[in-house]
């Protein structure tokens, strides 16, 4: 096995080989080939946070239709990275038109990229999963700085930017290992294939059927699947992570008069959506965390004993989840309330009223039809057809008691499948080593409470593990206003993917 490894890490060949002391041998070389991977890995820092500022800068929003362009521009970006990096056989894959409901009904989904770095049969192949659109972001939400703007703080030693830790600095930081390795003259152990995509906040719209179609071309040698795109649980211990939640995202639409109206002329007189909306809405949940559609409580699967203790030694506490939201206002004081809540049990969230006045000053217009978002974290053992009828009907039926003459229609925006796997697999360990490796402690094993759409389907479809490498901190503001990522952790994020591959190419299962 030292022979291999040795020809596979292809640097300090002058050691002399005790063959009495293989794994000694084997550690000493790869704790050398490590340092010299991340010295350069700490040399190449300028270049990785330019790479991410100019990835940043490009606001590559997937659910704002007007922005589509510069999902695609990015995507374009990526494209020259990765091959100015020496990646192959790079692809740019359309996913034809967005699907309703959508306003363009020409709308194109914004393009896969896949490449690869090596293809060399007698190495494993790992798939590196990421995306590089984002959520919205304007200043005017309570931004410090330009959203689109990467501020290099130097007091905090973070990075902010819209897409910082979700997920432009990990997705950027596995092109940046290929460049340390290359750099550094240090072979590459396993074979390497992208798959990024621009749709994740927006349910990963046409990816399930590319994976499908590709995973007996592109994607059939893939023995492992490593997804860089969640958190810790907190900020203080990396956490490898195990489990997502799903998310189902509706919208319920109110129709109703022709246009705006004023309401000095027409409030009282004519049935209004928004007053419509609200109340249906209003039946959706309570303000303790209780959802309140029937039938939903039902399909969540029971807690067994070994799940009970699981909770027993993970870090984190109620500090941790106020420190990361800013206040005080958890539903649950526990430790263990918290973690089922955030990763076993489902929740409803309200996001949002489309078509609503929602700016400043006081415009007294009477909107004539409003689109109320929501979503719901789905888990074991969810249906999500099952579920998107209870809620429709749920819907339909609040809406009917309120005896409006207006029209509602409640419908799916997208949904994606909650996620349960082994977390003691090869993969698993080869990433509890490198974390060892990295930050000299272990990690603990977490699920997550958000939702990579993609994750079961590459596990099924591609017959693999998957395994989930967070980079960024539980309080990092993903989504949130003022998003960041701690220098520390895009630095040694990097490392620890680099130490990943290395493990993962000399654990015996293939
Ligand atoms: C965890 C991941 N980085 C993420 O933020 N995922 C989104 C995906 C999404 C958006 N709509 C539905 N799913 C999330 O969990 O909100
Ligand atoms: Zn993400
Ligand atoms: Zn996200």
């Amino acid at each position: 096995m030292y022979k291999l490894l040795s020809l596979k890490f292809g640097v300090c060949n002058k050691i002399i080989v005790s063959k009495a002391y293989p794994l000694l041998y084997t550690h000493t070389r790869k704790m050398s080939s490590f340092d010299k991977l991340f010295s350069k890995i700490d040399e190449l820092k300028p270049t990785f946070i330019n790479r991410l500022a100019k990835a940043v800068e490009i606001p590559a929003v997937s659910s704002d239709e007007s922005l589509r362009p510069m999902v695609v521009k990015k995507a374009e970006f990526l494209l020259e990275q990765l091959e100015a990096n020496g990646f192959t056989d790079i692809q740019r894959k359309e996913l034809g038109t967005q699907p309703p409901p959508v306003n363009d009904e020409n709308l194109q989904l914004p393009p896969v990229i896949l490449s690869r770095y090596g293809n060399d049969p007698a190495k494993k192949t790992v798939l590196v999963y990421g995306h590089y659109d984002v959520q919205p972001a304007s200043i005017e939400d309570g931004w410090e700085s330009e959203p689109f703007k990467l501020v290099i703080n130097e007091e905090k030693q973070l990075l902010r930017a819209r897409g910082a830790t979700d997920d432009t600095g990990p997705l950027t930081g596995w092109i940046n290992v290929i460049q340390a390795h290359r750099e550094a003259g240090i072979e590459l152990p396993v074979n390497l294939i992208t798959c990024f995509e621009g749709m994740e906040e927006s349910g990963s719209l046409g990816l399930d059927a590319l994976i499908a179609r590709e995973a007996t071309q592109y994607f059939k040698d893939v023995d492992a699947v490593c997804i860089s795109d969640n958190y810790w649980l907190g900020a203080k211990k990396p956490c490898l992570t195990y489990g997502l939640r799903g998310c189902n995202y509706y919208q319920i639409t109110i129709n109703g008069p022709a246009a705006d109206l004023h309401s000095g002329i027409f409030g009282g007189v004519i049935a209004e959506p928004m007053i419509d909306l609200v109340q249906v809405m209003g039946t959706l949940a309570d303000s303790k965390g209780n959802i309140l559609i029937k039938g939903i409580e039902e399909m969540v699967a029971p807690i067994t004993d070994k799940e009970s203790k699981s909770y027993d030694n993970i870090d984190f506490s109620l500090e941790d989840i106020e420190a990361a939201s800013g206040s005080k206002t958890s539903l649950y004081q526990k430790k263990e309330d918290i973690l089922m809540h955030r990763w076993r049990y489902p929740s409803l969230s309200i996001h949002g009223v489309e078509g609503a006045f929602s700016g400043q000053g006081a415009k007294t217009v009477i909107p004539a039809k409003v689109s109320g978002k929501f979503s719901i974290r789905t888990v074991p053992d969810i249906d999500s057809d099952k579920l998107t009828n209870l809620v429709v009907e749920h819907c339909n039926k609040a809406f009917k008691n309120l005896g409006s003459p207006n029209t509602c229609v409640a419908e799916l925006i997208h949904d994606g499948n909650y996620w349960l796997s082994d977390p003691y697999n090869s993969s698993f360990s080869a990433a509890a080593k490198a974390t060892k490796a990295v930050y000299g402690v272990e990690p603990d094993l977490t699920r997550e409470g958000g939702s990579i759409p993609i994750t079961l389907t590459f596990q099924d479809e591609l017959k693999t593990s998957v395994m989930l490498l967070p980079m960024g901190r539980g309080d990092d503001g993903a989504h949130s206003i003022n998003e960041k990522l701690d220098i520390s952790n895009f630095m040694k994020g990097m490392k620890l993917m680099a130490a990943y591959l290395h493990y993962y190419a000399e654990s015996p299962e293939k």
